[in-house]
């Protein structure tokens, strides 16, 4: 199958969506859909207002915008033209976009698999997986230490900030109690810190720092701490984006301790979302070239859809 992709939205997910498209054989990319008229590619650019004239030149169209505002803005528009996959990550509000998502694609007979990436994502296939194993299972999920794109997607929105970026702390003995089988009582709020660094005018500090730590679903529960930094200081201290984290289950069998562990040690947070999102990608192609239609979590997706060999291949070779 080739798969001919879309990608709206060229910041650190769009540019690593177009690079592994470029390196897989069964894709190929259509064009970038962008709101901004140049863009620093050899690929074609759209004006992301147009790419509705597209619809029947595109097989899967890759949101690689923003959770904080542009899913909630404009994911169920593509979705009325177009097979989509996103990262949408507020998790308070996936079933909201899971719904809205699935009206439009349904009754356009398009496929969208909403919240793909490693959380939600990979980490919610792992959690389901681990709690399934236990009659009293004890989990806890840990992020970083590394930059949260959606926590720094989140505070780029707040009016007057000009550069931000977000990193999250996971708490070691926090992490150490869970591996032992303590995890239960253990609370992701007051496990992990997060801490700010952001670009704006002095005049704007006091205003800028309550609304990020009193933003509800991102900073509000958390021990948040917010720096103002200088240009030059952001340009020299804030490159890259290393993430990581843990999903740890553990549980007793008939008086037998076991522990399942799935982690991930990300050198690049927006190539690895985007490896997830473009799997996710193949399985939506395939998905819709079946007639299914609607919206999809990554929880009810086969998952053998997700690989370049068809099953009969991974059975052959003995799973
Ligand atoms: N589920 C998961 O595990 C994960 C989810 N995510 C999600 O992915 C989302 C996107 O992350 P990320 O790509 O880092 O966000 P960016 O801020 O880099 O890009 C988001 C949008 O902002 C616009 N943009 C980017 N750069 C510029 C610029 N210089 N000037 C103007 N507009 C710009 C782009 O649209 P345009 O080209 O139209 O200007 C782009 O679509 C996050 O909000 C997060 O929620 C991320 C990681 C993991
Ligand atoms: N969705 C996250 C992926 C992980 C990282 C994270 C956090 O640091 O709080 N939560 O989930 C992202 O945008 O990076």
């Amino acid at each position: 199958m080739n798969i001919k992709a879309g990608i709206v939205g060229y910041g650190n997910l769009g540019q690593a969506v177009e690079y592994l498209i470029g390196k897989l054989d069964d894709f190929e990319l259509f064009g970038i859909f962008s709101r901004r008229e140049t863009l620093d590619t050899n690929a074609t650019v759209y004006p992301v207002a147009d790419a509705h004239k597209y619809k029947d030149d595109i097989d899967v169209l890759f949101l690689c915008v923003g959770s904080a505002t542009d899913i909630p803005e404009q994911a169920a528009g593509f979705a009325e033209h177009f097979t989509t996959v996103d990262t949408y990550d507020n998790h308070s509000k996936v079933a909201e976009h899971y719904a809205a998502m699935d009206q439009a694609a349904k009754a356009n007979d398009n496929v969208a698999i909403v919240s793909t990436g490693w959380d939600p994502g990979l980490f919610s296939m792992n959690r389901v997986l681990g709690l399934s194993l236990f009659p009293e299972p004890i989990q806890n999920t840990f992020w970083g230490k590394g930059l949260s794109q959606g926590h720094s997607d989140a505070v780029r929105q707040v009016a007057g900030v000009r550069r931000g970026v977000q990193y999250t702390i996971p708490a070691q003995d926090a992490i150490d109690q869970a591996r032992a089988g303590n995890g239960q009582g253990l609370s992701k709020t007051t496990s992990h810190e997060r801490i700010v660094y952001i670009v704006a005018d002095a005049a704007d500090h006091d205003r800028i720092r309550e609304e990020i730590t009193t933003m509800p679903d991102y900073f509000e529960p958390y021990d948040t701490t917010v720096h103002f930094v200088s240009n030059e200081e952001f340009e020299r201290d804030h490159q890259g984006a290393p993430h990581g984290g843990y999903v740890i289950t553990t549980g007793d069998l008939q008086g037998h301790n076991a522990s399942v562990e799935f982690s991930l040690a990300l050198e690049s947070n927006p190539n690895f979302t985007a490896a997830a999102m473009v799997a996710f990608g193949r399985a939506a192609a395939r998905l819709k070239d079946q007639g299914n239609s609607g919206a999809y979590t990554v929880l009810e997706v086969p998952l053998y859809l997700l690989s370049q060999q068809s099953l009969q291949e991974m059975m052959e070779t003995g799973l």
